[in-house]
């Protein structure tokens, strides 16, 4: 079952001058359960506007959206309970300890107090929580926050940004968080992002967004390979010679800066080595060139750099 699925989701806003602006058009999303599930898209692409669709916060122009298999806004209140979410920075009280805070909330949500220990130590807040939170870093500040997302054990864990503003290293605690939450084999977790690199390196699939719509989704590795250039670099003795060879037999070449060979558009290149070696020409290295992450990106999204 999947935890989240939205079908052909719009949302359209009116602007001041009764201009309407397309925040979501026509969006597909389907996030099976388990791991950690990105959301990925540059600023405006409508990230924002999904998450708060699928917490009931904004209603659709249009489409269907199920969330942990039930219909969104319908079921809501039977599905909100296994659903946590960090969407801004949550509001504490500045002069009590993060652990009061937590406590707090526990009450209201009914949740049991042991939970709340449970819940510092997965954020690994415990030795500060406490601390006053008008103390604590921004870093710590947000693993709060996720801490509070966690209270309920959600099946469903949804952070929006979670590492806007913070600095390396508290950047790198919220990703092993993540990765560890993803990794629990209970709960799933959707996340946002505008960086790839953040992407890459903490979720098994993503969906990636532009102007509203889904332009790429499926297995991390598998959509930033489709955005492969399909150039493969070829290294022979004598790579003018190669290349004459493989311009003369219908191959689109151009030079490498290493001196090497670089073969555009190649489907095949088993094909490159045949043709070398046929006219005397054994290949000595032969990669496919994949592209750097910001260019996969621009590409799939079709943005300008
Ligand atoms: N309440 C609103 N009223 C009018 N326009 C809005 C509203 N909320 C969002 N938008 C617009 O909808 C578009 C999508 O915004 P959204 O915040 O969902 O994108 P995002 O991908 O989360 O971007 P960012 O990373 O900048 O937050 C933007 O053009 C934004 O200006």
């Amino acid at each position: 079952m999947p935890a989240v699925q939205m079908s052909g989701v719009a949302k359209t806003y009116r602007r001041r001058g009764g201009q309407e602006l397309r925040a979501l058009d026509g969006l597909d999303m389907t996030v099976e359960s388990g791991g950690v599930h990105g959301l990925l898209g540059p600023n405006g692409s409508g990230k924002t506007t999904s998450i708060r669709v699928l917490l009931g916060l904004v209603r659709p122009s249009a489409g269907d959206v199920r969330l942990l298999d039930r219909p969104v806004p319908t079921d809501l209140p039977r599905v909100i309970g296994e659903v946590g979410a960090l969407v801004e920075t949550p509001l504490f009280f500045p002069g009590f300890t993060g652990r009061r805070n937590l406590e707090l909330l526990a009450e209201t949500a009914g949740v049991p107090a042991p939970r709340v220990e449970e819940c510092l130590e997965l954020v690994d807040l415990r030795e500060r929580a406490g601390d006053r939170f008008k103390g604590y870093s921004l870093g710590m500040k947000q693993r709060l926050g996720i801490a509070a997302a966690l209270l309920k054990a959600p099946r469903l864990l949804i952070l929006d940004e979670p590492s806007n503003g913070l600095d390396p290293a508290g950047i790198r605690d919220v990703r092993e968080l993540i990765r560890r939450l993803g990794s629990d084999g209970r709960t799933t977790v959707l996340l946002s992002s505008h960086l790839l690199a953040e992407i890459q390196q903490v979720c098994d699939s993503v969906t990636i967004l532009a102007r509203g719509r889904q332009v790429a989704a499926g297995p991390v590795s598998s959509v930033l390979d489709r955005a492969g250039t399909g150039d493969v670099r070829v290294a022979v003795p004598d790579p003018a010679a190669g290349a004459a060879v493989l311009h003369g037999a219908g191959f689109s070449v151009s030079p490498a800066p290493d001196g090497q060979i670089l073969v555009h558009g190649a489907p095949a290149p088993g094909e490159i080595t045949r043709v070398l070696a046929g006219h005397g020409h054994y290949v000595e290295e032969l990669v496919r060139v994949t592209p750097d992450l910001e260019s996969a990106f621009l590409a799939i999204t079709g943005e300008q750099a």
